[in-house]
């Protein structure tokens, strides 16, 4: 059962002035309990740590720009069931609200690694017939390296296989590896939705709008 609590943020402040139409993505956060979901939620959001979050499970609503374009996202930031199969707590629901999909795990928690390896399992065999939302696999905690147990090339292997982005990042440490966990799960969202709207031209002209414009970071 979802708790819905809709908190609305945004970074720049300014209103919208109407002229664009907003582009809504909606972000599925998934992923063992403790790895950092919601820390990553919130750094995005409002751009700190904050250390504790409790157990609300939330759907948040920001706005962003992107490229000079409004993006109103809806991220969920989903809670790890108790009394379940890692596998049972993927729901059609679920797959069928998200647009694009985090998967988190902690790279000194083994288990979660593998939550995240059943997840996408789970995720691919859902989707096989209607076709897969785009997925980043992102191994958090990265500041605690003393503590790691899952290496990089675990990971970024876990990612190739299953056709997913990877990063590491430390929602603890830094805001910018989470934007830019967000805003690359965006431009696939975009390619995605470029393929089905006007299939090998659409996503040539997506493309170039990836790689054509310039990154101020
Ligand atoms: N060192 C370190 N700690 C982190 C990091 N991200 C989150 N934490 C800590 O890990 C704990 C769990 O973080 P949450 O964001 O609540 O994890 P969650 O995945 O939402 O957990 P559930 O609500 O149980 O699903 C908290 O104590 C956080 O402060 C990180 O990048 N580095």
């Amino acid at each position: 059962m979802v708790v819905q609590v809709k908190h609305n943020t945004n970074h720049s402040g300014k209103t919208m002035d109407g002229a664009q139409q907003k582009v809504e993505a909606n972000i599925l956060l998934l992923g063992a309990e403790n790895v950092g979901k919601s820390a990553l939620t919130v750094r995005f959001l409002t751009r700190r740590f904050i250390g504790e979050y409790g157990e609300i499970e939330s759907i948040y609503n920001h706005n962003d720009k992107i490229d000079g374009r409004d993006i109103s996202f809806n991220i969920w930031d989903s809670l790890y069931p108790q009394n379940c199969e890692t596998t049972e707590s993927i729901t059609e629901k679920h797959l069928q609200w998200a647009d694009g999909l985090i998967l988190v795990y902690s790279i000194c928690d083994r288990s979660s690694f593998e939550v995240v390896r059943q997840q996408v399992h789970r995720i691919k065999q859902a989707k096989k017939t209607s076709g897969v939302s785009p997925i980043i696999i992102v191994g958090n905690k990265r500041d605690l390296q003393h503590q790691r147990t899952v290496s990089s090339e675990e990971g970024r292997l876990l990612a190739l296989s299953a056709d997913c982005g990877f990063f590491e990042i430390s929602a603890a440490e830094a805001y910018h590896g989470v934007l830019l966990v967000f805003h690359e799960l965006f431009d696939l969202i975009r390619e995605a939705r470029a393929l089905k709207k006007g299939g090998f031209k659409g996503i040539v002209r997506s493309m170039s709008a990836v790689f054509g414009r310039k990154r101020t970071e």
